[in-house]
């Protein structure tokens, strides 16, 4: 294990802390071991920053439950009413406790560097533990000399990676012989077909569809595989029954980047999905590669290759003379999000608290990033993180993924320290600064948002967090296709936490898992609409940007046939051009797919969850139905024809200043329907996980039916946001509680410093007693107020649950 393993964390701070106890506290070694204990626990509670304040206090940590009033407060009626009334008095306000806590001035400026856990390098250590997503200092990045530095192209051509095929690819024998076979037997891929999936590489979106096998359960049923792929389309054949019960086969036709059956290897779905887009990642780019299908559909199977892969790679270019003169280096992180809580897979499963910094840049806090110089090292990561992962049994997949896994590789490049600077800047340089990053992210299923009613609440809540971050991913997607300057990442724990992949230079791959049996063609129709809708946004943006591409002077084509830069360009003009350079590729795989265009589309029959006539009974404004018309139309027949293109190019080029006035109406659609949609989770059927994209408002007043597209029924909509209202009464409960726990140490600091000051000679009992008097009453109304918020949290949750059991006859 050649790895070099470097570790920046949380747990720092009860090193720290340890240090500092061992380095002889007031009250001896008994003390000491207290401080540690304590440590522990308010890391456990999320409450570290605690620490040291307690420790510098000297508080016997065995008093620590009787500080924290366990088994106190006020029991009965009578007592809850006497302090309800002290409360009143002191004018409490008890919604004050639900404020997230933010570190107080008092809390961090009052405590002395010496005391360790707030001094400047422990600080730091803490800050290199933070995703460092606030080190994209753009001149500090590259150097001019990188970027004019021509990537080799030798290490990512396929063929010469093959080096942890054996290791990795996690086929099984039965598959390698199938894929033997299918390489004797298969066609080769056409040059055409190479040349469109290279260029297509640098799309901004890309989609791929995989198809798995019919696993041996389906073999058994003698289940129908329902999915023929041809090149890059596929045909879904949907069993239907007419009103008079005769059977009659429905075809859904759906045409995407790239789509791979059952025979497609996972070295092959990591050539076509991530490894064109593993160059970028030294030039500023933040990519996200996700896997989206229902439960059972091959998401983990696609997706646990590919870091590895990636990680190859990014270490075979880092150990470029043109990188490792500039230490370039590889990070890895490993997280999972799970009922909206951030978990960290590499260090025992912690819980991560996720911060936006005063630049809006978001942190995980504590997240634990290992420096990763060996692809062994992060094989080993990726297997231990893959161990701690939430997983559970359906009857889909025994081994389902009940969470977003999200795994980090991030490049960073290191500043030399120099003496002088060394100790200020320590820590700098063990985070280093992002020069770019890849995220892998297998989604939980897509359609657990429909395991409902039948579920107990755990279940559900899951179910409803897991669709909210499904929506919320793609309205993300959306608005980064359409370069629009909000992102909507707030929408969800996973885009919040994704926060960067969708703003400046990103790349996303979205690989849609299907799986080819007739049971599941209802969930495969949706994860194909969902894809197509992922694609058809991808579509319109890098026609939009061929545009900006047309009127580009020739000497920046010069630059991008040969991918180097002219060495005097600044650094901002080199993005520029790349940024541009890009859909210029995009361009010419249009042109050459000319001939695939069939001119007599009929948009109506378009095999997609929304023609347009859908849209455009159900209000969207024309000029949307426009927009959308022409997205579904580019959609089809090939990635895009030249008519289309041309069509669009001019269309666009009249319209160009019109798409952001249309936008604004479309996104308040989006997110009116985005609260009904929300209510999916009530749903037991695979309804619920539809997450159609443009559903009109009157769908959740009356039935719905995509006649072309299978038929859907809506049901009327629960009450809306009860899921999203209780998650986020849960989030305040937690954030009052920890607040509680804080504003008491703060008091127990008050009292103690009474009780020193009682104790000297010629105190003043008389104020004593006033002070610990109203010491106390502020500790109870804490109490008090916390009591209350708990016992209208149990009130909400009984409320659902009653709603629920009407909602559903059993
Ligand atoms: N392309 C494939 N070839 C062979 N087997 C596959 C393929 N895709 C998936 N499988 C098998 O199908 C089963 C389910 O796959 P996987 O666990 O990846 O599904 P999933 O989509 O991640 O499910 P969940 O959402 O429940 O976690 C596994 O046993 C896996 O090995």
């Amino acid at each position: 294990m050649g790895g070099k393993m470097q570790q920046t964390n949380a747990s720092a701070a009860s090193t720290a802390l340890y240090d500092h106890a061992a380095a002889g506290g007031s009250l001896g070694p008994s003390a000491d071991a207290g401080d540690a204990v304590m440590a522990r626990w308010l890391q456990s509670a999320g409450l570290q920053h605690l620490a040291s304040p307690l420790a510098s206090t000297g508080i016997d940590h065995r008093l620590l439950p009787n500080i924290l009033m366990q088994g106190y407060g006020a029991q009965s009626a009578e007592e809850k009413q006497r302090l309800f009334k002290l409360m009143r008095n002191l004018n409490f306000n008890g919604e004050s406790v639900s404020e997230p806590y933010i570190p107080s001035a008092q809390t961090s400026a009052g405590v002395s560097a010496s005391d360790g856990f707030y001094s400047p390098d422990f600080r730091g250590d803490f800050g290199a533990g933070l995703l460092d997503l606030h080190a994209m200092d753009d001149t500090e990045l590259l150097s001019e000399h990188v970027i004019s530095e021509p990537f080799d192209p030798s290490p990512l051509m396929p063929g010469v990676s093959k080096g942890f095929e054996n290791d990795f690819n996690l086929t099984s024998s039965r598959q390698q012989g199938e894929q033997t076979d299918a390489d004797l037997s298969v066609p080769s891929p056409t040059n055409e077909k190479e040349n469109s999936t290279k260029e297509n590489n640098a799309a901004k979106i890309k989609v791929v569809v995989r198809k798995r096998p019919l696993n041996k359960k389906e073999l058994a049923r003698k289940e129908d595989d329902i999915v023929t792929v041809n090149d890059n389309a596929l045909t879904v054949h949907e069993p239907r029954l007419k009103v008079d019960l005769t059977a009659y086969i429905e075809k859904h036709e759906f045409c995407f980047d790239a789509v791979l059956d059952e025979r497609v290897t996972n070295d092959e779905v990591y050539r076509v999905t991530v490894e064109p887009i593993i160059p970028t990642i030294f030039q500023r780019t933040k990519a996200t590669c996700f896997a989206y299908g229902q439960t059972g559909s091959g998401k983990t199977f696609t997706m646990q290759p590919l870091p590895l892969r990636a990680a190859e790679d990014l270490v075979r270019l880092l150990h470029q003379p043109v990188y490792r003169n500039q230490r370039f280096k590889l990070w890895l992180s490993f997280f999972e999000i799970y009922g909206g809580k951030l978990f960290d897979l590499l260090s025992e499963r912690k819980k991560l608290c996720m911060r936006e910094d005063g630049r809006q840049q978001v942190c995980i806090v504590g997240l634990q990033e290992f420096e990763v110089s060996d692809v062994q090292i992060v094989k080993e990561f990726i297997e231990k993180g893959n161990a701690a992962r939430s997983t559970g049994s359906t009857g889909a997949n025994e081994e389902s993924s009940r969470s977003h896994a999200i795994l980090q590789l991030a490049v960073k490049k290191h500043s030399e320290v120099k003496d002088s600077r060394r100790n200020s800047d320590v820590n700098d340089y063990r985070s280093g600064k992002v020069v770019g990053k890849i995220s892998f992210i297998d989604l939980a299923g897509s359609e657990r948002g429909a395991d409902t009613t039948d579920n107990d609440r755990q279940t559900r809540i899951e179910g409803a967090e897991i669709n909210k971050s499904l929506l919320a991913l793609k309205e993300c997607i959306r608005a980064l296709d359409n370069d629009q300057i909000h992102i909507p990442f707030r929408g969800s724990k996973l885009t919040e936490v994704l926060r960067d992949s969708f703003v400046g230079n990103s790349r996303t791959v979205m690989v849609s898992c299907i799986s080819p049996n007739a049971g599941s063609c209802e969930h495969t129709l949706n994860t194909l609409r969902y894809a197509d809708r992922v694609k058809s946004l991808s579509k319109s943006g890098n026609a939009r940007k061929d545009q900006a591409v047309s009127s580009l002077p020739p000497t920046n084509k010069d630059a991008s046939s040969t991918s180097s830069l002219p060495v005097s360009v600044d650094v901002d003009d080199v993005y520029e051009q790349q940024e541009v350079r890009v859909p210029d590729m995009g361009r010419r795989v249009v042109e050459k797919e000319t001939p695939s265009y069939n001119p007599t589309v009929d948009y109506d029959k378009q095999p997609s969850g929304f023609s347009l006539n859908e849209r455009e009974e159900n209000g969207l404004s024309s000029g949307i139905a426009d927009r959308e018309r022409f997205e579904s139309n580019s959609s089809y027949g090939g990635l895009a024809s030249q008519k289309v293109n041309s069509s669009y190019t001019q269309h666009s080029a009249d319209t160009e200043e019109k798409v952001p006035k249309v936008s604004p109406p479309r996104r308040k659609i989006s997110r009116e329907e985005k609260s009904e949609k929300f209510g999916n989770w009530f749903k037991k059927d695979g309804s619920g996980s539809d997450l159609p994209t443009a559903i009109p408002k009157q769908q959740s007043t009356g039935n719905y039916s995509a006649s072309n597209t299978g038929s859907r029924q809506y049901k009327p909509d629960p009450p809306v946001g009860n899921i999203n209202a209780i998650l986020e009464e849960e989030e305040a409960l937690i954030a009052a509680h920890r607040k509680e726990i804080e504003d008491t140490m703060e008091i127990v600091r008050e009292e103690m410093k009474l009780l020193a000051e009682v104790d000297q000679p010629g105190s003043l009992i008389d104020n004593y007693v006033t002070q610990l008097n109203f010491v106390l009453s502020r500790k109870a109304a804490g109490l008090v107020s916390l009591q209350a918020r708990l016992a209208r949290f149990q009130h909400r949750l009984r409320e659902q649950e009653i709603l629920n059991r009407k909602r559903v006859p059993r």
